[in-house]
Formats: structure tokens, C-alpha cells, sequence
């Protein structure tokens, strides 16, 4: 069982307390590691480090803090397998989508590597013989980047990697509920050959006095923080007091439009991959599905034939396809969206109960992989993020009725339409008012494309060329010649 202290200027060291946190399996709820309780003062220390370190990483050729950023990929891609199953011990994921994860986080370090050496300033033509208009892009600082627990390897580089590849230094505070994969890439960032005080890392099991800390700190400039919308909001208005520049990848609650045309059987695929993914645990999964009444049957007997498949188990198992939920709330949840939904007037066509497994996983927080249908809006799961392994299925008539009610929420994250019909395709995904758009797709998530919310779903873009933009400023420079 690991036990990691708190990583500031280079050296792992015990929070000022000496305190430290048990980190539990959701299958077994065992304990599979431990990490350090952070204080305020340690924040503070880790800040100080940032600080320091800013100017001389900065200035730092781009070529090199790009060949330091490769060293990180490849050490992830090294160290593969071991993060993986490492990550399904603490969140839970099942061993493949773990794996997958890995890959994607090493994707955002190996895309941003590349992009530290793009960093491109401009000139403007002056309105004046005797001037010159210049504009330098520079990074905007200290980053404090505070990250869910859902994809704990992830989350992480997609915020980091183009804020080292900006010329920034970071100070991560990951989910209590995993820290343990945090602390482990930032063992391999040490090794990758990050200078002392680039990357800082601050770990503790009561979030808002470390959060407070460092939203606090002006020498912080920019806030990066994905997760709760609910959370997103009062970090936002702390960001606000020391003017921070924020960036927010909050909650979402993805509808997926299956129109009469759709090939329903690849449509039930797209439904399944999107909903269940992470045991339904994703900020992009499908949280409504809205299908035409003239194919309801035919897709909605597709999409349950796909959950009957599905086995629920310790991710670790071979073909396990849905791991347990995070923790008992996420379970009461998915077990008060459903009661309620019934309540209302829905039908279970599947699963809506909790699993009690055998052995050592009889403590583990399972839910069953579940398909609800004579769903109305009316009802909790149509309008709140489930975050669990519920699907609610309902009917539309209209292309009109399908748009205005996929666009009836404060969200605005992930939306996805199933169509063979280009035009329809087109009509649709330009009217949907998501950042995220699948045509056919269900999981259209990579390293190279922007990714981020409208509305209460956030505010700026993860990914490709815009996941940089973040991290930078721009500086007018005029010059006059004398
Ligand atoms: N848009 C995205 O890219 C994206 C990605 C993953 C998860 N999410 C969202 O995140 C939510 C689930 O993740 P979660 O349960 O970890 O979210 P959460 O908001 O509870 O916690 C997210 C992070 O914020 C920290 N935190 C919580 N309260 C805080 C406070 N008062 N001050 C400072 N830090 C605080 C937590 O410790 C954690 O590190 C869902 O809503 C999901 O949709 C969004
Ligand atoms: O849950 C949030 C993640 O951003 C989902 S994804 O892996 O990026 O699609």
C-alpha cells in the first residue's frame, strides 16, 4: 500500500500536520493507498515554489520544456499497464477503459509537447512610418489546477500539459477520492526532468481550505478546474476577488436525438458506449435519449439486448463492462433518480436496483446498468445530472420538438444526434446549443479538439489549439522609432 506525502519545489514531503488521508477501493472499499492532508501553509509553500520557478521556466527555450514534456509521455506509455490498474483501485473503472484512459491522458502530454514550439507572436501593420506594432503571446503565471475524481489521470494533463507547454508552473489539487494516480504521474514528471517548483502537487481530504488558499493568492493567475457545475460556480466567484482568469469544465446532461432514418442497432452501440462509459460517470454521457415514435420499439429492444450483455464487477476482472459507482451518495443518486422517475409514471425495462456482489465485493457500491422508458420531462433524471448507469428513454414526433427539447436545460456540454440524412445532420448540429456535438458518434472525445461547455457546462476549451490559448496572454507592444 502506498503512501505519498505532498510534492512542493521538487521534494515529496509530509503536510505540515503530518496528517494524512486513506484512499479506499469503491469495489472492495479496502484500503489501497494513503496521501497527505495538506494545510493552507502548505499551499502556500507550494505557491511560493511556483513563484519561483515561474520566471526561469518561462524563459525556458520552448524546445526544451517540449523534449521534457516527450519524456513524460514516454514515461506514461512506460509505466502503462501500472497506472491503469492502479487508477481501477482507486476509481473503480473496469481494467480496458482504464487503459484507454492512460492512453488519452498521454495523447493531451504528447499533443501539448508538440504545441510548446508553436507558440506564435504576430506583427500588425502600424498606422504610423515611424511605429511598429508587435504582439507577444506569454504565460499567464502560477496555474492552480483543481481536478475531478471521474478521470483521475486525464483531467489532470489536459489542464497541465499546455499550461508546462505555455511556459507556466502549476500547483494540482486532485479529488480526494484519487489522488493516488496524481501522485504517481507527478512521480514520473520528476523523473521526465521537471526543475524543482514547475510542478507542484497538494493533496488532502477537505477540498475548501486548500481550494481557499490558493484562490486566495494573487501570485495565482489563472484557475483551471473541472467538476461540479454546483462547485464551478463558487470558485468562480473566489477567482473573481484576485481577478484570476478562470477556466471551468463543468457538469453536463448530454440528450442524444435518434432520429427514423438512424441504423438503430449502431444507434443502440453509440446510446450504450456514450451512457456507460465509466459506469455512467462522465461529464459527456448520454443523460436523455430522445427517440422518433415510429423506431421506439425496434431501438429501445436494441439498446436493452446491449445491457443484458453488459457484466457488472471489480474492474480488475476480466470482461467486467460496469465497475461500482465512486461511493454510496452516487449510489443513492441512481437509486433516487430511478424510485423517482417510477414514482412519476416510467417503467423499468431493465436493471434499477443496486448490485450486491459476493465475496469481497459485498461492500462495493454497484448499481445496475439500467434502461427506463414512458419517460416524461417531468421527472429528476431528465433534469438532473445522474452521474450513474441509468438511461431514460423517450419519444419525439418532430425534428422542431427534438431540438427544443435537447436545448431545455442549463447545460450545454455534449449532445448527439443519430441520422443517415446529411442534411437533417447539418440542420440539427447547428441548432444544438452544446460545445460538443457527435453526428453518429457517442464518444467523440480527443486530445486534439476542443473541448468545453456552453451555458452552466463552463467556460473556455480543453484540447487541441484552444486548450493553449488558455494558458497564454497577449501583449500589444508598440514601438516608435526615434
Ligand atoms: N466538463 C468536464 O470536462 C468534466 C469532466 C469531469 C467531471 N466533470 C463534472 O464533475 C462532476 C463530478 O466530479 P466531482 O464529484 O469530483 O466534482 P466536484 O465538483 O465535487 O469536485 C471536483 C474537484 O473540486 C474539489 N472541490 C470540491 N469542492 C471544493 C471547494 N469548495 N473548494 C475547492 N475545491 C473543491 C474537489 O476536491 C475535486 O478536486 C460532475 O458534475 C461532472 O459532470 C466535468
Ligand atoms: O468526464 C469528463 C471527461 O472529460 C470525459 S472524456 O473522457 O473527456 O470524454
Amino acid at each position: 500500500m502506498k503512501k505519498y506525502g505532498l510534492y512542493i519545489d521538487g521534494k515529496w514531503t509530509p503536510s505540515g500536520s503530518r496528517e494524512t488521508f486513506d484512499v479506499l477501493d469503491p469495489a472492495t472499499r479496502e484500503v489501497v493507498g494513503a496521501a497527505a492532508e495538506a494545510t493552507p501553509e502548505d499551499v502556500k509553500r507550494a505557491v511560493d515554489a511556483a513563484h519561483r520557478a515561474f520566471p526561469g521556466w518561462a524563459s525556458r527555450p520552448a524546445k526544451e520544456r517540449s523534449a521534457i514534456l516527450h519524456n513524460w509521455y514516454r514515461l506514461m506509455l512506460d509505466h502503462l499497464d501500472e497506472l491503469a490498474e492502479g487508477m481501477t483501485r482507486e476509481q473503480g473503472k473496469p481494467l480496458r477503459e482504464a487503459r484507454g484512459e492512460v492512453q488519452y491522458a498521454a495523447d493531451f502530454v504528447q499533443w501539448y509537447g508538440e504545441e510548446a514550439k508553436r507558440v506564435y507572436g504576430e506583427t500588425i501593420p502600424a498606422s504610423f512610418t515611424d511605429k511598429r506594432i508587435w504582439v507577444l503571446r506569454q504565460p499567464v503565471g502560477v496555474v492552480a489546477a483543481i481536478t475531478p475524481w471521474n478521470f483521475p489521470a486525464a483531467m489532470i494533463t489536459r489542464k497541465i500539459a499546455p499550461a508546462l507547454a505555455a511556459g507556466c508552473t502549476v500547483v494540482i489539487k486532485p479529488a480526494e477520492q484519487t489522488p493516488l494516480t496524481a501522485c504517481r504521474l507527478v512521480e514520473l514528471m520528476e523523473e521526465a526532468g521537471f526543475p524543482p517548483g514547475v510542478v507542484n502537487l497538494v493533496t488532502g481530504s477537505r477540498p475548501e481550505p486548500i481550494g481557499d488558499a490558493l484562490l486566495q493568492d494573487p501570485r495565482v493567475r489563472k484557475l483551471t478546474f473541472t467538476g461540479s457545475t454546483e462547485v464551478g460556480k463558487i470558485l468562480m466567484k473566489k477567482a473573481a476577488d484576485t481577478v484570476k482568469r478562470v477556466s471551468l469544465e463543468l457538469g453536463g446532461h448530454a440528450p442524444f436525438l435518434v432520429f427514423e432514418d438512424a441504423d438503430l442497432e449502431a444507434a443502440a452501440a453509440e446510446v450504450a458506449a456514450s451512457k456507460f462509459r465509466n459506469a455512467g460517470q462522465t461529464c459527456v454521457c448520454t443523460n436523455r435519449i430522445y427517440v422518433h415514435e415510429s423506431v421506439a420499439e425496434a431501438f429501445t429492444e436494441a439498446l436493452v439486448r446491449r445491457v443484458e450483455a453488459m457484466k457488472v464487477g471489480y474492474g480488475l476482472e476480466e470482461g467486467v463492462d460496469i465497475g461500482p459507482l465512486i461511493d454510496e451518495q452516487a449510489v443513492l443518486k441512481s437509486e433516487r433518480h430511478v424510485r423517482d422517475a417510477v414514482e412519476k409514471g416510467a417503467r423499468i425495462a431493465i436493471g434499477g436496483s443496486r448490485c450486491r456482489l459476493s465475496g469481497k465485493l459485498e461492500k462495493g457500491t454497484f448499481f445496475q446498468p439500467t434502461v427506463l422508458v414512458q419517460v416524461t420531462d417531468e421527472m429528476l433524471v431528465q433534469r438532473e445530472e445522474t452521474f450513474g448507469p441509468v438511461a431514460p428513454v423517450q419519444t419525439f414526433r418532430t425534428e422542431e420538438e427534438a431540438i427544443a427539447r435537447a436545448n431545455n436545460t442549463s447545460y450545454g456540454l455534449a449532445a448527439y444526434l443519430f441520422t443517415r440524412d446529411l442534411s437533417r445532420a447539418v440542420r440539427v448540429m447547428e441548432r444544438l446549443e452544446y460545445g460538443i456535438v457527435g453526428v453518429n458518434d457517442g464518444l467523440p472525445s480527443v486530445a486534439q479538439a476542443p473541448f468545453g461547455g456552453f451555458k452552466e457546462s463552463g467556460i473556455g476549451r480543453e484540447g487541441g489549439r484552444h486548450g493553449m490559448e488558455e494558458f497564454l496572454e497577449a501583449k500589444y507592444v508598440s514601438v516608435k522609432l526615434v
